[in-house]
């Protein structure tokens, strides 16, 4: 419950404790005014009884010695108050409450009629009391002699009406008689009145006291309240303070700027973070209008409506640095029972994200190393050219700058990237656009400019790198680039993309004519299609490999021998294809050339390992039974120094045990870089893996190399296995590479078995492995290769043993 809900609460009980305490009181001394007034009453209603009395007897003393009618009327009028008041009493005594009687009496008694109501209301609860019983006793007996004096008045005044004369002696007797009745009773009214004024005193005392104990309970009742209030008060002002001082340390401490604005959206108050922020004093800020210090409009500081809050987009600040700060603006409206009050708004410094942002947007379409555009970039304002006005479009490539990579490292590769890129801007116009288009690549846009100009500047920009010399640390370095021109027509549309293949193709004919020189493209020239043609190829592999285009298919690689079949599990060869574009994908043979070229074999295999082991991982997890899967390792890759752990952190991350995978790798790239080659295989083998050395018999020096390289497996040339049977030269290379293998405690595999009589041949040649179209076609590595692959395949049956198989020549 909130402090202000509790106040309230408290207030309201306490006001009513106050509004009950003066309403007892009120009553208390209501009641007691009405008691004392109706006591009054009574007290009075004697008064007129007991003067009643002594008139009565002071005119029967006159009428007994006149005989006057006239006063013997004096003296029953006199003497009807107090009979008037006794039949109100004997009314009150028959305890039947007969208020019309009582009424009657108290009315003959002379009572005002005023007072009658309230001597009718307290008369019966006094006749209860107790405490006025002996008074109301003195009463009884006082009107026994008035039923007296009434009796001697009528005897006096039936011998008064009588014709014979009355005597002094009776006279004196009456008077006599008259006396004695008067001395009786009138001690007896004034003990009667003497006991009435005593009980009225006393309970007026009474009540006097009843007020006081009541004022005094009440009061007391009050007091404490009050005292409770205060400490209450005292409790809520410090536990307020406190709450203060935390909000006061939690604002000052809050990296957010806080800002409470009034209805005039002036600063009341504001944290040290808004100081902070704004670089500005607080002084200087409070009572400003917050649109005097900060960018915002009027509009976006209406207050958002009750209970809303309003998230803002993000704003940059100017300080008075010059420096700039972003903030994302939220602004609360402030209410009190429904009414805007005025609004609290916070400033979140996003600076740091919006920089972040920022340089993440400049490194999308930026180059890291030299601040360049990238080659997304430069295609958008190439794009902006294209069609428009006359331009040219220029290629550079750094010359043999793979061998100062090599020689002095790639921090002097990177600082001759900076310096050239630095050299190229200087012989360049502003309005040219250059951009780093790839590792030792540049592009240029001469925007606006004719092709002779363009020829002229492509001159000064091969000059300038030519002439580049580069310190680095005790050597001079120097490069030199080759550079392809396109000369973009305004009437032609061409793509960027198509118009940079040209440029690059141009490029590459400037490398091959022994480079440092400037190649314009011609379009009629075939060589300028057949570098395009790769280019385009280059473009669509680098593009199939990011974009994951490239598919895993499998090859069942089937084990003929006891020695073979002695390995539980599958064993199959991945092969990749590409399916970049609808209709059937396409195998290596059409883009490995391509690749090899232009360096991006090294890619391709590090796709191949990473996928395939995850592709493993997955149906290892599912059931699979895998004994050998075997990878395929192009020549480049094997001088790639990185690969090893490529593979290393491949096998690890992934959880696939080495030793049911097999890297094949082609003999002649297995020759052409022996110790690296050696190196990979030791290593790799030192893992679990084994090796398989692929196409072997195609090279010239095959044997002479075999037994430096520490290979599981011969894969013998398919060109040999596909016509055996048909060509006994290559029948017997086929049986000499499994012989000598198996001398040198290899096994070996027979690729391209395309039919039942090549299979049985090897079958009995004791080729321990044979794959091909006969045994399964690659098909997709997926989980139904796993089902198919698990089961013989239906059209080979048990080889017959110690049987030569017709139609095999014999050399
Ligand atoms: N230092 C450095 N080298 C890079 C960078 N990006 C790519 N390279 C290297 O640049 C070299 C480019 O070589 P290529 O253009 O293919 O070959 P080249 O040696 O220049 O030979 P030609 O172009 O035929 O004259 C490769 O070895 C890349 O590894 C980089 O940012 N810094």
């Amino acid at each position: 419950m909130s402090n202000r809900l509790l106040t309230s609460k408290h207030y309201k009980w306490r006001r009513w404790l106050f509004i009950s305490a003066v309403a007892v009181q009120l009553l208390v001394a209501s009641a007691s005014i009405v008691l004392m007034s109706s006591v009054r009453v009574v007290v009075s209603g004697e008064s007129l009884w007991s003067k009643g009395l002594y008139v009565a007897f002071s005119n029967l003393h006159q009428y007994a010695d006149s005989g006057a009618a006239q006063d013997y009327i004096s003296f029953q009028e006199a003497l009807s108050i107090p009979l008037g008041v006794g039949k109100a009493r004997e009314a009150l005594d028959a305890g039947q409450q007969d208020t019309h009687a009582m009424r009657e009496g108290l009315l003959q008694g002379e009572n005002h009629p005023a007072d009658i109501d309230s001597l009718l209301r307290v008369l019966p609860w006094f006749w209860n009391m107790k405490i006025l019983q002996p008074t109301i006793a003195l009463w009884r007996q006082g009107d026994a002699h008035v039923q007296s004096i009434r009796e001697l008045g009528e005897q006096i005044f039936i011998r008064r009406s009588s014709d014979k004369p009355v005597s002094p002696r009776e006279i004196a007797a009456w008077h006599q008689q008259i006396a004695a009745i008067d001395s009786t009773v009138m001690p007896l009214a004034k003990q009667f009145s003497a006991s009435l004024g005593e009980n009225s005193r006393s309970l007026g005392n009474m009540l006097l006291l009843v007020n006081l104990l009541t004022a005094l309970v009440l009061s007391i009742l009050y007091w404490l309240s009050v005292q409770r209030a205060i400490a209450e008060s005292i409790k809520a002002n410090s536990e307020l303070e406190v709450e203060r001082l935390r909000s006061n340390v939690t604002l000052a401490a809050l990296g957010d700027g806080v800002l409470t604005l009034d209805t005039q959206q002036r600063i009341r108050y504001a944290n040290p973070a808004v100081s902070r922020l704004l670089d500005m004093p607080l002084g200087r800020l409070l009572g400003r209008s917050v649109i005097e210090v900060l960018p915002f409009s009027a509009e976006m500081l209406q207050p958002p409506g009750i209970h809303q809050h309003r998230d803002e987009s993000v704003h940059w600040l100017t300080r008075a640095e010059q420096d700039s700060v972003a903030v994302r603006v939220s602004i609360t409206s402030l209410e009190q029972d429904d009414v805007h009050s005025g609004s609290v708004m916070v400033l979140h410094d996003v600076s740091q994200e919006q920089n972040y942002m920022r340089m993440l947007a400049w490194q999308q379409s930026h180059d890291l190393l030299t601040g360049l555009d990238n080659r997304a970039a430069f295609e958008k304002y190439l794009l902006q050219a294209v069609g428009k006005y006359q331009a040219s479009l220029l290629h550079l490539n750094l010359d043999h700058f793979k061998m100062i990579n090599a020689s002095y490292g790639h921090a002097a590769g990177d600082e001759i990237l900076r310096q050239v890129c630095q050299q190229l801007r200087l012989a360049l116009r502003e309005s040219d656009v250059m951009a780093r288009v790839g590792g030792d690549e540049f592009a240029v846009l001469l925007n606006h400019c004719q092709p002779h100009a363009a020829m002229q500047t492509a001159e000064r920009l091969r000059k300038s790198v030519h002439e580049l010399n580069v310190q680095w640390r005790q050597h001079n370095l120097h490069t030199g680039v080759s550079i392809g021109v396109v000369h973009i027509d305004p009437s032609q549309n061409n793509d960027p993309q198509n118009l940079l293949g040209m440029a690059d193709s141009a490029c590459k004919h400037a490398k091959d004519s022994g480079r440092n020189r400037i190649t314009v493209y011609n379009p009629y020239n075939r060589v300028f299609q057949r570098y395009q043609g790769d280019m385009d190829w280059v473009q669509r592999l680098r593009t199939s490999l990011e974009e994951d285009k490239f598919t895993l298919y499998a090859q069942t690689v089937y084990p003929l021998t006891p020695q073979g079949k002695g390995m539980d599990g599958i064993h199959f060869e991945v092969l990749l294809r590409l399916f970049d574009k609808p209709g059937q994908p396409l195998s290596p043979a059409e883009f490995i050339p391509v690749a090899e070229r232009y360096d991006l074999m090294t890619l391709i295999d590090r796709w191949v390992v990473r996928n395939t082991l995850k592709l493993l991982k997955m149906h290892l997890a599912q059931g699979a039974n895998i004994s050998t899967c075997s990878i395929n390792l192009s020549g480049t890759s094997l001088g790639d120094s990185e690969l090893l752990e490529f593979i290393r952190h491949n096998i690890l991350s992934q959880g696939v045990a080495a030793e049911k995978l097999c890297f094949e790798i082609t003999e002649t790239s297995a020759i052409a870089s022996m110790d690296s080659a050696t190196s990979m295989i030791n290593e790799l083998r030192q893992l679990g893996c084994r090796f398989s050395l692929d196409d072997f018999g195609s090279g010239m020096a095959s044997f002479k190399y075999l037994q430096q390289l520490p290979v599981d497996y011969l894969k013998i040339d398919g060109s040999f296995v596909r016509d055996m049977l048909k060509n006994p030269n290559n029948f017997a290379m086929v049986e000499v590479i499994n012989h000598i293998g198996h001398v040198m405690g290899k096994q070996t595999v027979a690729e391209f078995v395309g039919d039942q009589a090549t299979f049985e041949a090897l079958q009995a040649m004791g080729i321990d492995y044979a794959q091909g179209y006969y045994i399964a076609p690659p098909v997709l590595l997926d989980a139904a290769f796993f089902t198919q692959a698990s089961r013989p395949p239906p059209q080979l049956r048990p080889a017959r043993k110690n049987s030569t198989p017709a139609g095999i020549p014999r050399t």
